[in-house]
């Protein structure tokens, strides 16, 4: 199949105090057009580093190295007038706080006309009527009311609405999803994850959903990279990486879950912190916090490995069989 989005070997540094540090190392991953794909793991692993590299706005001082290719279209080292036009045309973001993603101080009107007549160009009128029909297709019904707001009149949920249609106001291939539902209230959350999913069906955009919320990913994503420290830990279908870990760090996260099945039972904690110096360890990242490690891990990093077909998982020990 031809990928939409590949990310080969993706590296992120930045010098803090004098020394490098690399929050993501060397990951690869792939979507294809109209698949979800998630990327999940704790706090700090690199999620949103590796999602806004494929955008091409990675904070100052960032060196990205490696691969990142849209369409067939090298992002890594690109002008910027090459990622200006990539994005919005072919790829958008959805922030985790669209509170602070619209201008304060700018009506949502005004914020959608200076955006799809920049990529579409256009009367004000036909932006108008462009932004009408994409708040509608996000199930907001007084249209009227959201585009003469401003962003702080408008509920979290009403809000991140408005960002998605924001998002697919230049009709992109790809649409990269940073905690889009992690600020708002469960209900609510689930009803944007609900609309994500009709309009995915609806208009064939590839999606990488990156979320520390294990049930969320398993609930949208066709497959998922579990982020460890910067690495990819574990790959493969979501359900098959879900129900069966191969890695014990995806393993540790499901544990720490809790489960219908498991009422009354102590939800297991993963003990320990990430290395605060990844660079120093020689062997496997996630040793020091593994139940399963032996001497081998502390001296050679596992590379990924197949588990089946379809998957992989970064452990000399992984698990090939056996239910979460
Ligand atoms: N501008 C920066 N300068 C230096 N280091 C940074 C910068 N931005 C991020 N980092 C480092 O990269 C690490 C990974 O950041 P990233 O935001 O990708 O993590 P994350 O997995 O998305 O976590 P979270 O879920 O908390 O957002 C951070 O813990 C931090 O150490």
């Amino acid at each position: 199949m031809t990928e939409l989005l590949t990310v080969d070997d993706l590296t992120v540094e930045f010098t803090r105090g004098g020394a490098a540090v690399r929050p993501v190392r060397g990951v690869s991953l792939t979507v294809a057009p109209g698949e979800i794909v998630g990327v999940v793991g704790e706090t700090g692993c690199g999620k949103t580093l590796t999602g806004l590299s494929v955008l091409g706005l990675l904070p100052p001082g960032a060196r990205a190295s490696g691969s990142v290719r849209l369409d067939g279209r090298e992002i890594i080292g690109a002008p910027p007038s090459v990622l200006r036009d990539l994005r919005g045309r072919q790829v958008a973001m959805v922030f985790q706080n669209p509170g602070t993603a619209f201008d304060p101080v700018r009506t949502i009107g005004a914020q959608f006309d200076r955006v799809i007549r920049a990529h579409r160009g256009g009367s004000r009128g036909r932006a108008r009527e462009h932004a009408e029909r994409l708040l509608r297709d996000v199930e907001l019904a007084d249209t009227g009311r959201v585009l003469r707001a401003y962003p702080h009149q408008l509920s979290g949920g009403m809000l991140q609405r408005a960002m998605i249609a924001l998002a697919l106001s230049c009709d992109p291939r790809l649409i990269i999803a940073d905690e889009a539902t992690s600020a708002l209230d469960v209900t609510v959350a689930q009803q944007v994850r609900r609309l994500l999913l009709r309009l995915q069906s609806e208009r064939g955009f590839g999606v990488l959903f990156v979320t520390h919320n294990l049930a969320e990913a398993y609930d949208l994503c066709d497959r998922v990279y579990v982020l460890y420290a910067g690495q990819v830990a574990e790959t493969g279908p979501t359900a098959e990486v879900f129900d069966a870990p191969a890695h014990p760090y995806t393993r540790a996260l499901l544990d720490a879950l809790p489960r219908a099945d498991r009422a009354g039972t102590t939800l297991t904690a993963l003990p320990g912190t990430v290395p605060s110096s990844v660079l120093a360890v020689t062997g496997c990242v996630f040793a020091n916090r593994c139940p399963r490690a032996e001497e081998t891990c502390e001296h050679s990093p596992p590379p990924p490995a197949a588990v089946t077909a379809s998957r992989t998982a970064a452990c000399h020990f992984a698990d090939t069989g056996g239910p979460a």
